[in-house]
């Protein structure tokens, strides 16, 4: 390929964790971005909040005048500040005036992805996002393009590296909570504002990016059911112990169809209780993994690094290659597609399964008054078993599949039953047969 061409100019807004590796890598091979590209790559000028502390980068290169940066003569725009705004306006004055943007920036995304992929449209440029969900990983491209010709069912996973660190941790060592969300920010996988991560903004933002491809509908961090692990106990994770289960943060992406066949959307986030022998309990670490199922493909799944600084530059450069190789060669990636407009099922009517845990009186009846409570409630029970006796009496319910809101107003009239002491833990069931 002829690499005497014009340098694709690229200006880097963001140089921390992300940022920083993008720079290196960047810079580490210029031959070879060049070749796989078509024409040298040139980084024009990096913002930062401060560039007096930034001595690894060329000073040059360096300022606090992101907007000046993007008007200045650039083709491709990589954003790594993450947030809203001033990201939000920076990207549309890049598109508008002709730009391909490269963004990490799953808040934004799930919040604005619309408008940012009008102004590309209007404007005729690309905007890639690989690393926004499931940093390392490819894949939005494989939703993007490699499934685009095969229907979706369901994309469930741990697209959150924090809280999937912090699970293990206290799972496996019995850490504390706050000391693990420590750790996780040390090693960089933490957002900014780590409560993005722990209470599952981070993940529901990657659900409605997963769900806005995997379906073909606009679906927006609004529109997906978020609960964070910041209420998962360790009587929790001992009780999924006892069953041989685990505790995970999933990320869960449905196409629900109902009785007569009409199709919506389901986009949750929860902590939910998975069989230990599910591939997705062993995932460790920051580690994130995603199974997708697809009518004719059938079930894959993708695993890999989700956070942290070089696996996630790895996935802005991929993207960065594509974005100025399109420009060398002129055409387009992949344009939003939201033709179906299907519509998002509130969390109350979406079928799932509950595990409770129930400390109890150990009188003679307690048994058959919770059966009969779940019984009253057309919920039905799959598993039930009681434990120990006196003040240690204890009782697990295991649920089939009922409206998520029949088996929350369940849980509530057991627990005002006299016989129930406590209700010690009440976790979703996923990721086996109901
Ligand atoms: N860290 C990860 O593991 C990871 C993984 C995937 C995606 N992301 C996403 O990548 C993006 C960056 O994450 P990070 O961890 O590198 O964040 P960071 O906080 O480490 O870095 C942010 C950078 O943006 C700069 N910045 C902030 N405001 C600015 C402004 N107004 N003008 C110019 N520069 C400004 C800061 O100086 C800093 O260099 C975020 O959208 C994040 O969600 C991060
Ligand atoms: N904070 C995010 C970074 C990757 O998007 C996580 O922990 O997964
Ligand atoms: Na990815």
């Amino acid at each position: 390929m002829n690499v005497n061409r014009e340098p694709i100019r690229v200006a880097l807004l963001g140089c921390g964790t992300v940022g920083t590796e993008v720079l290196r890598l960047l810079q580490d091979q210029p031959e070879e971005f060049a070749a796989r590209t078509g024409a040298p790559m040139q980084v024009t000028g990096v913002a930062v909040r401060r560039p007096d502390k930034h001595p690894e980068v060329p000073p040059g290169l360096l300022t606090a005048d992101a907007s000046a940066l993007v008007d200045g003569d650039v083709d491709v725009v990589v954003e790594l500040i993450g947030g809203i705004e001033p990201a939000r306006s920076l990207l549309l004055r890049a598109l508008r005036s002709g730009k391909s943007v490269v963004t990490a920036n799953k808040a934004l995304l799930a919040e604005h992805g619309s408008e940012l992929y009008a102004a590309a449209d209007e404007a005729g440029v690309d905007i890639y996002f690989e690393a926004a969900v499931a940093g390392a990983i490819p894949l939005l491209r494989p939703l993007r393009e490699s499934l685009a010709g095969d229907r979706i069912h369901r994309v469930m996973g741990i697209v959150n590296g924090t809280t999937n660190y912090i699970l293990s941790e206290m799972d496996a060592t019995g850490a504390g909570y706050a000391e693990t969300l420590d750790e996780a920010g040390r090693l960089g996988y933490a957002e900014a504002d780590p409560t993005a991560d722990v209470d599952g903004f981070d993940a529901a933002s990657k659900a409605a990016i997963l769900a806005s491809l995997a379906f073909h509908t606009r679906v927006t961090a609004s529109d997906v059911h978020r609960e964070g692990i910041s209420g998962v106990t360790p009587g929790d994770l001992a009780a999924a112990r006892q069953l041989d289960r685990t505790v995970k943060l999933l990320s869960i992406c449905e196409r629900v169809v109902d009785e007569d066949g009409g199709e919506s959307v389901s986009a949750r986030v929860h902590p939910a209780m998975i069989p230990s022998t599910h591939p997705l309990a062993r995932v460790g670490d920051a580690y994130n993994a995603v199974f997708v199922e697809a009518e004719a493909a059938g079930e894959l799944m993708f695993y890999g690094r989700g956070a942290g600084g070089a696996p996630t530059a790895s996935a802005v450069l991929g993207d960065l290659v594509a974005v100025a190789r399109n420009r060398v060669v002129g055409g387009r990636g992949p344009r939003e597609s939201a033709h179906a407009k299907l519509p998002v099922q509130p969390m109350g009517k979406t079928p799932t399964r509950y595990h409770v845990s129930l400390d109890v009186a150990d009188k003679p009846g307690v048994l058959s008054q919770v059966a009969s409570t779940f019984t009253d409630h057309e919920v039905s029970i799959s598993v039930v078993r009681q434990q120990g006796r006196g003040a240690d009496a204890s009782l697990v319910v295991v649920t089939h599949t009922a409206a998520d809101e029949a088996l929350r107003s369940t849980v509530e009239s057991v627990a005002r039953l006299p016989v129930v002491r406590d209700v010690v833990s009440v976790m979703r069931v996923e990721g086996e047969p109901s």
